[in-house]
């Protein structure tokens, strides 16, 4: 059993027992920040007796950014007869600079130098956080550190049995593997759609998901463990920079998701020059050398980020568009996250798993909603393209195919026709003196007599024939696998449906006649197009001849009175 001891041994506060608790333990330290230059361990060793130091009074330790270098004390108070191990890790990964001093008795016995500007091979123990394994002999022990960095000075403490600290680190990890393996997942899934439909949202939100695996690997460490630990120098940049590309990459693709250059093109060059500026001061904080500015902008930033995520996602849901909802949502998680997260490590709230991984769980539900999104405007898409396509093919007044839809669809039946010599009919008709009718009730009520005949028509025609209006006040009707004679009754009960229409208008209701041309195809219509032309002129026939009647060409003529 190993006990904490805070304070000098005269004042000493009561002792946690360490093993019983996976908690920082900073209110169990006291510290002193170095406001009046350098002190080395000596120095900071007599402060500490003269009570200088003042107790830490979160779990957490946090002195900001760009904070002077602090000395934290803890003593630790080993009851037992024997020497207990213990592993103290400072889970920070960013501290430029941390010097560890273990003594007994008044004497140092252990010291160590760490931080991410020195190679990684040189830690003590291999791990993305600075991890120190220390025997503490029986009695008390004194533990000083010295702390060092621009960035958030944030000093997460744990004092724990090596065991239990093993199995945490390997639980840590493997949940690190399910966050990242998950966005991976989502980042290939996106760029093989973008590789495919050439839709540059997806490549953007790839990105933006990239960008934020590659923030987070930056700052936990592991980009330093696994991918540049000999880079000391990027190390000290990798922050800030991944901090604003990951922020850049989230607006880049809010701007192409929530489409304002369409819905809100002065707000999108606002997002561009925004991101500009900040990337510009960045940029002059590298070439500086200036650590701390670059934290500072690349901290307000990414602060200014999340509000401006919520704030787009606000305006674009209320200009109607459906899929910024869950653009939103996902805003809005991401930003509870890295609150809870900020929060935990700052100490204000307790700093569990769930509190300090809170920006990762954010991130996830972020990166789900996102892709759901995206799928839910894929849809969308497609749905409006299909529509498009079926308006595209009708005629606004009748809802009948037009000409195009006419060949489109013809051009099945019309080679299965020629390949296997069925007799196919084309069937033409136009109304009689439609100028008069027009003249005499409107144009309206001309639109309202060509609406019902159309109606007519859909009603008179068989499965697999193809109707359409050809034109003004002329239709046209294929007739696959059928010969003249059958025509010929299609079109004559046609002719005396039309005939016996009636439609109202101001003053009682109109009728109309039509006249019609039937062409039967024979080997000599080598395209649809002949055959229409044939069944055309038997239309001029039928015109010639008096009109409200069916005329086929080659066939018969059947005025109206001969077949009544
Ligand atoms: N109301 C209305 N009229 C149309 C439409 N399309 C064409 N028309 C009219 O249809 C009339 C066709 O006139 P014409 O080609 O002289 O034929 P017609 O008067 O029917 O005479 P015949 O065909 O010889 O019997 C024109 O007055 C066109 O303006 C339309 O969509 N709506």
């Amino acid at each position: 059993m190993l006990l904490l001891a805070a304070g000098a041994a005269a004042v000493a506060a009561p002792l946690p027992v360490l093993k019983d608790s996976v908690a920082a333990i900073g209110r169990s330290t006291e510290f002193l920040q170095e406001r009046d230059g350098r002190l080395d361990l000596a120095a900071a060793v007599a402060a500490y007796r003269q009570g200088r130091f003042a107790p830490g009074a979160r779990p957490v330790l946090d002195f900001g950014i760009g904070a002077k270098p602090v000395w934290i004390h803890f003593a630790v108070d080993n009851p037992t007869a024997a020497p207990v191990a213990r592993r103290l890790s400072l889970e920070t990964s960013w501290l430029d600079r941390v010097d560890v001093y273990f003594r007994e008795g008044g004497a140092t016995v252990a010291r160590y130098r760490v931080g991410d500007t020195l190679p990684f091979a040189e830690r003590p123990v291999r791990g993305r956080y600075f991890v120190f394994e220390h025997a503490f002999p029986p009695g008390r022990s004194d533990v000083f550190l010295r702390v060092e960095t621009p960035d958030p000075m944030v000093v997460p403490l744990y004092l724990l049995d090596p065991e239990t600290a093993r199995a945490r680190q390997a639980e840590q990890e493997f949940s690190y593997g399910i966050v990242y393996g998950f966005l991976f997942a989502l980042m290939a899934y996106n760029a093989i759609l973008f590789a495919s439909l050439r839709s540059a949202r997806y490549l953007f939100y790839s990105l933006y998901l990239a960008l934020f695996v590659a923030m987070n690997i930056a700052y936990t460490g592991h980009g330093f463990a696994w991918l540049w630990p000999d880079a000391v120098r990027w190390q000290q940049w990798a922050n800030p920079v991944l901090i604003v590309l990951y922020a850049m990459g989230g607006l880049q693709f809010a701007i192409r998701f929530l489409d304002l250059r369409t819905y809100f093109p002065r707000v999108r060059r606002a997002v561009i020059g925004f991101c500009a500026a900040f990337a510009g001061v960045l940029a002059l904080a590298v070439v500086l050398g200036n650590q701390t500015l670059a934290l500072l902008v690349s901290f307000s930033f990414a602060f200014l980020f999340t509000w401006l995520m919520l704030a787009l996602g606000i305006v674009s849901v209320r200009a109607g568009q459906k899929a910024a909802r869950y653009f939103l949502i996902a805003a809005f998680a991401a930003m509870v996250g890295a609150l809870l997260t900020t929060l935990s490590v700052w100490g204000f709230i307790p700093n569990t798993v769930w509190t300090f991984r809170a920006v990762e769980i954010g991130m996830l539900v972020d990166a789900t909603l996102l892709a759901l999104a995206l799928a839910y405007q894929l849809r969308v898409g497609q749905e409006e393209r299909i529509r498009a396509q079926r308006l595209a093919q009708l005629d606004p007044l009748t809802a009948l195919n037009n000409r195009r839809a006419f060949y489109d669809k013809t051009a099945a039946p019309w080679s299965q026709t020629v390949r296997h010599g069925h007799s196919t009919s084309v069937m033409l008709f136009d109304l009689d003196h439609f100028k008069a009718l027009n003249d005499a009730h409107g144009h309206a009520h001309g639109d309202a007599v060509l609406r019902a005949t159309a109606e007519l028509l859909r009603h008179s025609v068989r499965q697999g024939d193809v109707a359409a209006r050809w034109g003004g006040e002329e239709f046209i009707v294929f007739l696959p696998e059928t010969d003249a004679a059958e025509a010929m009754r299609l079109a004559e009960r046609l002719r005396r449906a039309i005939a016996a229409m009636r439609v109202p208008h101001d003053g009682g209701a109109s009728s109309v006649t039509a006249s019609f041309g039937l062409a039967q195809r024979n080997p000599s219509h080598l395209t649809l197009d002949a055959l229409i032309a044939a069944a055309d002129e038997c239309l001029y026939e039928a015109k010639q001849q008096g009109r409200d009647r069916v005329t086929a060409c080659g066939g018969g003529n059947f005025p109206a009175a001969a077949l009544a």
